[in-house]
């Protein structure tokens, strides 16, 4: 993403950032198909706090662990850090409830091999 009028990535930008490192990950380990699973994760809470400024071209590397797994709500907690930093240029956090595709409302229990690999994450 290019930089805005202030010459620094634009703060909505790391909300992206949050939500490619979930999904992709999710989708790269077989428990998410964004096109096709009966039970997908819908977002209900996000907050975000900056630290410093990151600015295109530096390239970013995001650490994720859950905080929270409940019944049909996770808590992903994200950590966005300029390429080999040490310390995060910023950390936030964001809320999926899994619902059913169909009828949108939340599931009773989060699928097995979701589940499993959510729990690893902790
Ligand atoms: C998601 C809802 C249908 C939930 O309905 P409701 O609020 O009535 O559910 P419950 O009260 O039964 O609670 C279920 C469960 O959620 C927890 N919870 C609810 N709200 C919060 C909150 N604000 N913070 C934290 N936790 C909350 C509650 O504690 C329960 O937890 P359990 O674990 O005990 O079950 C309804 O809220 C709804 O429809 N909201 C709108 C959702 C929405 O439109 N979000 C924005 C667009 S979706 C999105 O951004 C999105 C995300 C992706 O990851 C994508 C990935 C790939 C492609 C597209 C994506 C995408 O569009």
């Amino acid at each position: 993403m290019d930089n805005d009028v202030y010459g620094h990535v634009n703060n909505v930008v790391y909300y992206s950032w949050f939500d490619t490192a979930v999904n992709a990950t999710l989708i790269e380990h077989g428990v998410l198909d964004p096109e096709r699973s009966e039970v997908i994760g819908l977002v209900v809470h996000t907050q975000c706090h900056y630290f410093a400024p990151l600015a295109f071209p530096q390239t970013v590397q995001a650490g994720v662990r859950v905080a929270h797994l409940g019944r049909s709500s996770v808590r992903y907690e994200v950590g966005i850090f300029a390429d080999g930093a040490e310390r995060t240029a910023a950390h936030g956090h964001f809320v999926h409830v899994y619902v059913d595709r169909t009828t949108r409302r939340p599931v009773t229990a989060l699928p097995a091999a979701l589940h499993t690999l959510l729990e690893s994450w902790r």
